[in-house]
């Protein structure tokens, strides 16, 4: 039998976290050896499984940061990732970066850091949603010089939680639509007021917040006469925990290096 992966979960008190911690104890190649959160979170020293909300696992969740492990998941929150970041490194650590909202400071942060451990960094680490990038770029690019024009339109829906916006994922359909149509391609959050005619040159970006959603995307093609709508919808948060999981098993002996979900799923081959 081969020895387990010690995984450790930041950010394990919340919603990601707990469905991280609850998968990963019921994987026998995996051994959860840290559960880490906020050292002002009301459920610290409790038993990380209870607080996923299932059996103990016999890991506390702790604020500090463990001695020993093969890799991290994190689901936390921009302001956290920088420790997060400093500890990897440090340690030479793999990490699995999956936080959304990062600033420009601190995604340059995270590259420089890739230059020392292997990272794994995606806005979304669902199977379902990184299949229908690669068909959205398929689409822009087919349909980028069309007669009359295309307009790229991009609506997420998401849980009245969620405290960035537009979400990482939809960010990233539109980095990768925008490289497909060219680099005068703007990014327009939002339409108010008297603005003009729609440009064929923009990517427009709508964030809706309701109840529990646990995430939705629909990328909009539109053209005149018709269009094409790809839409993907999570029906629970185990789609990106479990893509977590995989990733941080596929990174465990990487080289150095920056990788994403198309990496990891084999997308780009
Ligand atoms: N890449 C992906 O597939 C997905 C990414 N996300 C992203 O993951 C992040 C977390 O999402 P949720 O779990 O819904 O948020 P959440 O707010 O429920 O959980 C965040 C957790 O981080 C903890 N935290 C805050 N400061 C910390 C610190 N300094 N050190 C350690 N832990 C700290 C909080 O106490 C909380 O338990 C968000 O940025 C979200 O956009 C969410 C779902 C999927
Ligand atoms: O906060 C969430 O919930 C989610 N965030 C990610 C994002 O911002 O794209 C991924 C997923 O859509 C759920």
């Amino acid at each position: 039998m081969t020895t387990p992966i010690k995984i450790a979960v930041h950010g394990a008190a919340g919603r990601m976290g707990r469905r991280v911690v609850a998968l990963a104890s019921e994987d026998t190649s995996l051994k959860i050896v840290a559960a880490i959160d906020h050292q002002s979170n009301p459920h610290l020293g409790e038993d990380a499984g209870v607080v996923a909300g299932f059996a103990p696992i016999g890991v506390e969740l702790l604020s500090q940061w463990p001695e020993e492990v093969d890799v991290v998941i994190d689901f936390s929150l921009p302001e956290a990732i920088d420790r997060c970041i400093e500890e990897c490194v440090e340690a030479t650590t793999p990490l699995v970066v999956a936080t959304t909202g990062l600033s420009d400071e601190q995604k340059a942060k995270l590259d420089a850091a890739s230059k020392l451990i292997p990272v794994v960094c995606a806005p979304s680490m669902s199977l379902a949603v990184n299949l229908t990038m690669k068909l959205a770029e398929q689409v822009a690019e087919t349909l980028d010089d069309v007669i009359g024009g295309l307009d790229v339109e991009i609506i997420e829906r998401h849980h009245r939680f969620k405290t960035d916006a537009p979400s990482g994922t939809a960010l990233k359909f539109g980095e990768l639509i925008g490289k497909k149509l060219g680099p005068n391609t703007r990014h327009v959050h939002g339409r108010e007021g008297h603005t003009g005619e729609r440009t064929r040159s923009e990517i427009g970006y709508h964030a809706v917040r309701v109840g529990d959603n646990p995430g939705e995307h629909s990328i909009v093609f539109g053209m005149i006469g018709e269009k094409i709508e790809l839409n993907v919808a999570a029906s629970n948060r185990d789609c990106y925990a479990s893509g977590a999981i995989c990733a941080a098993k596929w990174l465990v002996g990487r080289p150095k290096g920056m990788y994403n979900m198309f990496d990891v799923l084999g997308l780009d081959s």
